[in-house]
């Protein structure tokens, strides 16, 4: 691990609170998957969110809710943080970079998200159009792994996620930058789960220039579906969103970030 990650660890230990977790689980195998070329990037909002659908087979997201279950997941505080969003879950995390490396080069994510030279496929990214919708030369995942466990009645209230600068255990390691959400989906209808989508609000505008005034849309809702990533912009031009209340069954979800160079 490198030297800024390790003490950056260290120096946060005393004060970690429970949930956060030192050691990465093993994590069962990513597979199976389907053929990276049979995914595609979807946008949903053009320059604000998108679907990649399957990045997980169905068979694949029932092997991690098991695997995941037998996690000792934290419910959050009663009171949230000031300033925080209320966020009623059970969720864990951990640092580990080895995981967010398989998550990145395994599934299909890199290849889809890095660009090619040419741009072949109808929704393919070239190296330039990447750069432009990523924020900068992609490198990554963020290795803060979180797992999050929405039962009924549980819910994410509205909020921006933030940018965050970090260093990706390369050798050398990599200075990086967060620039967009990466949530999947590991639930849906087909697993009994009601309610949960996420939910965003372009009419109240990116997070930079908070106004009241933004794009003269309806609320964006994505429905939950089992296997489907979904990557939305954060930092200064995320859009408020939340996820809404699971009425019956679990939504289970994996996050991670996106990250440039910097
Ligand atoms: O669970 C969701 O649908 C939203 C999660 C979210 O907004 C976050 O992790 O910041
Ligand atoms: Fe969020």
């Amino acid at each position: 691990m490198p030297q800024r990650s390790r003490r950056k660890t260290t120096t946060k230990s005393s004060r970690r609170p429970p949930e956060e977790q030192e050691t990465a689980p093993g994590w069962p195998p990513l597979q199976p998957l389907i053929p990276t070329t049979d995914l595609a990037l979807e946008t949903l909002l053009e320059d604000q969110i998108i679907l990649i659908r399957n990045l997980f087979t169905s068979t694949l997201c029932k092997k991690y809710v098991s695997f995941l279950s037998s996690l000792p997941l934290i419910t959050t505080p009663a009171k949230p943080k000031e300033g925080e969003a209320i966020r009623l879950n059970d969720r864990i995390q951990f640092n580990d970079p080895a995981f967010a490396e398989q998550l990145w080069g395994s599934t299909g994510l890199r290849s889809l998200i890095s660009g090619s030279a040419e741009n072949v496929e109808p929704n393919g990214l070239t190296y330039e159009g990447a750069k432009k919708i990523w924020g900068g030369q992609v490198c990554g995942l963020n290795p803060r792994i979180r797992i999050y466990r929405y039962g009924q009645g549980q819910f994410f209230g509205q909020h921006y996620d933030e940018s965050n600068n970090i260093t990706l255990s390369s050798t050398p390691p990599t200075p990086a930058r967060t620039t967009w959400t990466l949530l999947i989906y590991l639930t849906g209808p087909t697993t009994g789960c009601v309610g949960g989508e996420t939910v965003f609000y372009p009419e109240l505008g990116p997070a930079k220039k908070f106004s009241g005034k933004g794009i003269d849309t309806d609320p964006v809702v994505v429905d939950l579906e089992v296997g489907m990533a979904l990557l939305h912009k954060h930092g200064q031009d995320c859009l408020l969103h939340e996820g809404k209340t699971v009425r019956k069954g679990e939504k289970w979800v994996i996050r991670s970030d996106l990250c440039v160079k910097r």
